[in-house]
C-alpha cells in the first residue's frame, strides 16, 4: 500500500548548471517515484554527481526547478565531518533524530530516539559496529552509516553518490540489497551508480552524457 501524498518524490526540469563558465548540466529533467530505485549512470564527467547535489538541494542550479515532496537524505562516501571529530558509529546515526524544528511535543522522547536508532543500524547491518570510531568505518560502511542517519531522520527520499571505485563486490552487493529494501518499503532511492549489477537491478536507469540525458 502507498499511503505517500504524491506519486513523484522528486520533480526537477530543465536543470542547467555551470562551474564558473563552464556548463555541466544542459536541461536535465528527471522524476524520482516512490518506492522506486532509480540508478544515475553514464560515464566519468558527465554531471552525475552535480545532478544529485542539486536535487538534494546542496547546489543551486543557474535555471530550471526541483519540487521535493519529503525530506532528503544525501549520502556520499567521504563525508566532510573530520576524521579528528571522536564520532562513533552510534553518534553519527543518532545525529538522524535530532530535530530542532519540530515543536517539543511532537518530538520523539530519549527512549523512541534510541530505538529508531537501534532499527536503523539493524537495517544497515551495523548493530555490530555501533561502538566503533565512525572514522575507522571502510568507504562502505561509511556510506551505510549515513544511509542509517537518514533512515533515523525518517527521511523518505535517499540519494547516493557512490564513486566509481572503492567498494569491494560484497560491500556493493549488501549496500544494492539496503537501497532496494528502502525503496520496497516506498522510498525514493536514487544511486549514481558505475555498478553493472545495480544498474541492471534499478527500477528505472537514466543516463547522462556530456550533461544530457541519453536515457
Ligand atoms: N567543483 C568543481 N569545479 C569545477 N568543475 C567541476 C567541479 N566539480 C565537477 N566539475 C566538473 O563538472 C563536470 C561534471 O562533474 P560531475 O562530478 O558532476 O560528474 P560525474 O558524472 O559525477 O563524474 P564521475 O563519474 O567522475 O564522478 C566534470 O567535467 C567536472 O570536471
Amino acid at each position: 500500500m502507498n499511503a505517500e501524498p504524491a506519486e513523484t518524490a522528486v520533480r526537477a526540469r530543465n536543470l542547467h548548471f555551470s562551474y564558473d563558465d563552464v556548463p555541466v548540466l544542459h536541461g536535465v529533467d528527471i522524476d524520482l517515484g516512490w518506492g522506486t530505485l532509480t540508478a544515475i549512470a553514464g560515464p566519468n564527467g558527465a554531471g552525475k554527481s552535480t545532478l544529485v547535489e542539486i536535487l538534494a538541494g546542496v547546489r543551486t542550479p543557474g535555471a530550471g526547478s526541483v519540487e521535493r515532496a519529503g525530506q532528503v537524505a544525501l549520502v556520499v562516501q567521504r563525508p566532510a565531518a573530520p576524521d579528528a571529530l571522536p564520532l562513533t558509529v552510534r553518534d553519527v546515526v543518532t545525529m538522524g533524530t535530532w530535530n530542532a524544528r519540530a515543536p517539543r511535543a511532537t518530538r520523539p522522547t530519549r527512549a523512541q530516539r534510541r530505538l529508531q536508532v537501534q532499527d536503523a543500524l539493524e537495517r544497515v547491518q551495523l548493530a555490530d559496529l555501533a561502538a566503533r570510531p565512525f572514522s575507522a568505518l571502510s568507504g562502505g560502511q561509511r556510506q551505510r552509516a549515513l544511509l542509517a542517519q537518514g533512515i533515523a531522520r525518517q527521511a523518505r527520499i535517499f540519494l547516493l553518490d557512490e564513486p566509481a571505485a572503492g567498494l569491494d563486490a560484497d560491500s556493493r552487493e549488501r549496500t544494492r540489497e539496503m537501497l532496494a529494501a528502502e525503496a520496497a518499503r516506498g522510498a525514493a532511492v536514487a544511486c549514481v551508480t558505475h555498478d553493472e549489477e545495480s544498474i541492471a537491478g534499478a527500477g528505472v536507469v537514466v543516463r547522462l552524457e556530456r550533461g544530457a540525458r541519453v536515457l
